[in-house]
């Protein structure tokens, strides 16, 4: 898909697939294009070109949506004079779900004793609740949500991770948009990264976090010296930490192990060092980030 607003690319020849039975985590800077992906995924948005398709149909050809998708795009965008269990009957009356899915989702999102609080007068973690609530009201296949940890307290950010976790489970397609790296890490099996509205990487997390050149393979020898020099002509980049250790780049674990066993160099330590999600997501990134703060010297050679 494709989306432009005016002479801005929102998002640019977009292609993408989520699959069932996992969450797949959508990260981006700021601008990147999640939202408009989500709002045209949920026919909220027309594409400039390209379609959106959820199990095969569009949007707007599914008779009774909710059924199939629910999503948590905008915490806030309910009617803030309804309570929130008016609120929900309201979404289950005109999608056709039976009134008791309603109190066993606002038990699920622990809003059951809020249940006749206003939706406007919510905290911000307590409208993400019922955000959520929503979603899951219709008990659907797939579940789309945009920042859903917003606002919420560690117990709630911790809710939301198992939640999610087991709707992966239960076999639905869990897509969730989130800034919190940390978060991710724990919560995603698989990550979509775009930037200004194009596709940096659609890979498991374990694979984002391998192709970072932080991970790296931390070697400890006597011979640190002889090995690098191996290392380097096996095309391997080595870079000496220590009088008796190296880090090891762009190689796995075992393939550094065996180059020293075969070439008869004794080694004292062979460990992983694994980069962060969110180092990875920083290099990944780099050249697209829209709004980042630029650094210090920059702003100073503006002036
Ligand atoms: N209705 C609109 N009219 C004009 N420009 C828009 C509109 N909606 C989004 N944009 C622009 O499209 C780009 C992508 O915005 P979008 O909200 O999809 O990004 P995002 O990745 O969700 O960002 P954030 O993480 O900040 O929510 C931005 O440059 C934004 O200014």
């Amino acid at each position: 898909m494709s989306k432009r607003y005016g002479d801005r690319t929102a998002v640019d020849d977009l292609s993408l697939d989520v699959k069932p039975g996992a969450v797949t985590g959508f990260l981006g800077p700021n601008g990147a294009g999640k939202s408009t992906t989500m709002r045209m995924i949920l026919g909220l948005d027309r594409p400039t070109a390209g379609t959106a398709l959820i199990k095969g149909v569009p949007y707007h050809e599914i008779r009774r949506p909710l059924r199939t998708v629910g999503a948590l795009l905008d915490a806030r965008a309910v009617h803030p004079g309804r309570s929130c269990r008016a609120h929900l009957l309201a979404l289950a009356r005109s999608n056709g779900i039976a009134k008791s899915r309603v109190e066993e989702v606002l038990e699920t999102v622990g809003l059951a004793e809020a249940a006749h609080r206003r939706a406007g007068a919510l905290s911000l973690g307590m409208s993400q609740r019922l955000g959520i609530a929503g979603a899951l009201l219709g008990d659907p296949e797939v579940v789309m949500f945009d920042e859903p940890v917003n606002g919420l307290d560690p117990d709630g950010v911790r809710w939301v991770r198992h939640l999610m976790r087991s709707l992966a489970d239960q076999g639905r397609t869990v897509f969730v948009s989130s800034h919190l790296m940390s978060e991710m890490q724990l919560t995603a099996d698989h990550l979509v990264v775009i930037g200004r509205g194009r596709l940096i990487m659609d890979a498991p997390l374990a694979e984002v976090i391998a192709r970072s050149s932080l991970t790296a393979v931390v070697v400890r020898s006597p011979h640190a010296g002889d090995f690098s020099a191996r290392l380097a002509s096996a095309g391997i980049r080595a870079e000496r930490s220590g009088e008796n250790e190296l880090v090891a780049t762009g190689a796995a674990i075992e393939r550094v192990g065996d180059l020293a066993y075969e070439a008869g160099i004794r080694l004292h330590g062979l460990s992983t060092r694994q980069a962060s999600l969110e180092q990875a997501y920083a290099e990944l990134t780099a050249d697209s980030t829209e709004y980042g703060a630029r650094r210090e010297g920059a702003r100073n050679g503006d002036r």
